[in-house]
């Protein structure tokens, strides 16, 4: 299937180099200087030719997306499928943008993609067949894991939890490293401490499939120094819920 991927930022240009080799990619970024290698880039979406073996990726913000419906119309009047990756924008949107199409494919993954090690989850529009999700399936096999759902409903709280949670184990570690140093820990010793313990635990996480309580326990010992730390996190599950809750709202206010 011949892609057009439009928007080659950091997720986009992640998925680009994951198709290369497997799949004609087609770019169109007029704000980038070079597109990656294998790729071809394009000046006008809408002049490019294919129909129903077309697969059109969004990946521009979606601040940019309103104005771009427009020149992406042709595509979808040829037939083309496409797949959005980007927060908010709903199903109903996308295709009020493109002229009603309803083979729409809206997707939210995470940046581990960009090693294969991401997290997507994906919901089908009306329009959209087998043939089309196994065409999705495809193209997003070289970013990781898929998973589908069928009620739109739940892609803002996904975002929230892995669209944007990266995010948030990243701002913990840089945390858990500035405590190291006020702790008294040289500042590059604490983050390379709390770097290593950060990616160290998620792969333990990853090799071993007990319960994330169960390997948290293996940690504590009773009366001891994490039983001590773990006992000023009580706040976290409330923090956990806010973090989450804000992120859902705004991926529910980006729709517009
Ligand atoms: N980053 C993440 O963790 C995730 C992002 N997403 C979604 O993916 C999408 C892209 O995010 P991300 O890759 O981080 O963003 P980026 O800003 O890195 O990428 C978007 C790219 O589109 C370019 N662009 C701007 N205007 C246009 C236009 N009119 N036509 C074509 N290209 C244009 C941008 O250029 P310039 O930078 O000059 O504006 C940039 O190169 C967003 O919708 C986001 O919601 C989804 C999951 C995770
Ligand atoms: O921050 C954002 O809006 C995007 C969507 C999920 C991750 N990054």
């Amino acid at each position: 299937m011949q892609v057009l991927l439009i928007g080659c930022g950091r997720m986009g240009s992640a998925m680009a180099r994951g198709w290369r080799g497997s799949e004609p990619v087609l770019v169109f970024d007029p704000m980038v200087d070079a597109v990656p290698e294998g790729t071809e880039r394009v000046e006008t979406p809408g002049t490019v030719a294919g129909g129903a073996e077309l697969a059109v990726v969004l990946a521009v913000k979606p601040q940019v997306f309103g104005s771009l419906g427009e020149a992406l119309r042709p595509l979808a009047d040829r037939g083309a499928l496409f797949l959005s990756i980007m927060a908010g924008i709903a199903l109903a949107g996308l295709g009020a943008a493109l002229g009603g199409s309803g083979r729409i494919v809206r997707a939210m993954p995470n940046t581990p993609a960009a090693i294969g090690r991401g997290i997507t989850a994906a919901v089908a529009g009306a329009d959209v067949a087998d043939a089309d999700r196994a065409a999705v399936d495809r193209l997003l096999a070289p970013t990781g894991e898929l998973v589908w759902i069928d009620d739109e409903g739940q892609i803002d709280a996904v975002t929230a939890v892995s669209g944007s949670g990266p995010a948030y184990f990243f701002r913990f570690a840089e945390a858990l490293a500035a405590a190291g140093a006020a702790e008294g820990l040289p500042p590059a010793l604490a983050m390379r401490l709390a770097r290593a313990t950060f990616t160290g635990a998620a792969a333990l996480a990853d090799a071993d499939a007990a319960p994330l309580a169960d390997l948290r326990r293996q940690v504590t010992s009773p009366g001891g120094t994490t039983a001590a730390g773990l006992a000023e996190m009580d706040a976290i599950d409330d923090l956990a819920r806010a973090v989450v809750a804000a992120a859902a709202a705004r991926s529910r206010a980006l729709a517009g």
